[in-house]
C-alpha cells in the first residue's frame, strides 16, 4: 500500500480513497463510463483545507488507485503533489497528467467555496439539454425530491454565496445550460459566467456532454448529484411524455 505526506491509503476517509470508492460507486451508475467524467475533493476535515485531489485525466475511473492523485493547493496554480514521482513499478512509466476537467473544479471550488465537485457524463443530464436545446436554462418545479438541493443566497454582508436551507417542493430549480467546446478545459470562462449569473445554481449542465456539481462537501455533492440526476431523468420523461416540467403554482 503505498503512502506518502499527501496521500493515506490506509484511512478510508481520506479524500484520495473517497474519489476512487466514489468513482466505482459512479461508473456502476453510466456516470463516469469510458474515462469520461470524474470527482475531486477539497481536504476539508484536514490540516490545510486548502488542498484539493485531483485525478488523473485519460484513466478508466472504475479503477483509480489513491496514489494516482494530483494534489493543488487553492487557488490552484501550484501542483504539491504528482503520481509522477511514485514508483516506477506502480506507474510504469506513465506520464500522468492532471484531468481536462481541473481548470473547471478550480472555478467552483474558488468562486463558490465548494469542499467536492462531480462532473458526470449522465446521459439524462445529455437528454436533459438535447431536449431543452434552444433554451440556455432547465427548469423543473412541484416535484418533492427538489426538497434535496440547496437554496442558495447572496448574502452583501459577506459576499458570498451561502446556503439558507433546501429548496420547497413547489420551488422551481433553475440549472443553467452552456454549449460544449472540443476541450474540456476551455470551458472554463462559459462556466464561470454561469456561475456569475446564477448564484443560486449548484450545477451547470454541459450541452451533448454532461453535468457539473458541487457542494460544501463531498457527501452533500453526492447528494445533490444523485437528487438532480433523478429529476433530470424524470425531466426527460415528463417532456417526452408531453407534460410540462413547469406548473404555475
Ligand atoms: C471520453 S472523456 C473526454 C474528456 C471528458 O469529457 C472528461 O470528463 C474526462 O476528462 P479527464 O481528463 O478527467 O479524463
Ligand atoms: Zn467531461
Amino acid at each position: 500500500m503505498y503512502t506518502n505526506e499527501y496521500v493515506d491509503a490506509k484511512d478510508p476517509s481520506h479524500p484520495a480513497n473517497l474519489i476512487c470508492e466514489l468513482c466505482r460507486l459512479f461508473y456502476d451508475k453510466d456516470w463516469v463510463t469510458g474515462t469520461g467524467g470524474g470527482i475531486s475533493i477539497r481536504d476539508t476535515e484536514g490540516e490545510n483545507p486548502n488542498l484539493v485531489y485531483i485525478a488523473p485525466s485519460g484513466i478508466q475511473k472504475e479503477k483509480l488507485q489513491p496514489w494516482e492523485m494530483f494534489v493543488v493547493e487553492l487557488p490552484g496554480t501550484k501542483i504539491l503533489n504528482t503520481p509522477n514521482n511514485c514508483p516506477k513499478e506502480l506507474t510504469k512509466s506513465y506520464k500522468y497528467k492532471p484531468s481536462a476537467c481541473t481548470p473547471l473544479f478550480l472555478s467552483c471550488y474558488n468562486m463558490r467555496d465548494a469542499g467536492a465537485c462531480i462532473h458526470t457524463h449522465s446521459q439524462n443530464a445529455v437528454m436533459a439539454t438535447l431536449l431543452w436545446e434552444e433554451s440556455i436554462e432547465f427548469k423543473i418545479n412541484n416535484i418533492e425530491q427538489i426538497k434535496a438541493i440547496p437554496k442558495l443566497e447572496y448574502n452583501k454582508t459577506t459576499q458570498k454565496v451561502e446556503k439558507i436551507g433546501n429548496l420547497e417542493n413547489y420551488d422551481t430549480l433553475v440549472l443553467p445550460i452552456i454549449d460544449n467546446v472540443p476541450h474540456e478545459e476551455d470551458l472554463v470562462d462559459d462556466l464561470e459566467n454561469a456561475i456569475l449569473k446564477y448564484p443560486g445554481a449548484t450545477a451547470v449542465l454541459v450541452r451533448r456532454h454532461g453535468i457539473y456539481v458541487w457542494g460544501e462537501n463531498i457527501w452533500k455533492a453526492k447528494v445533490y448529484n444523485e437528487a438532480l440526476d433523478y429529476l433530470l431523468e424524470l425531466a426527460v420523461k415528463m417532456k417526452l411524455a408531453g407534460i410540462p416540467t413547469v406548473k404555475n403554482n
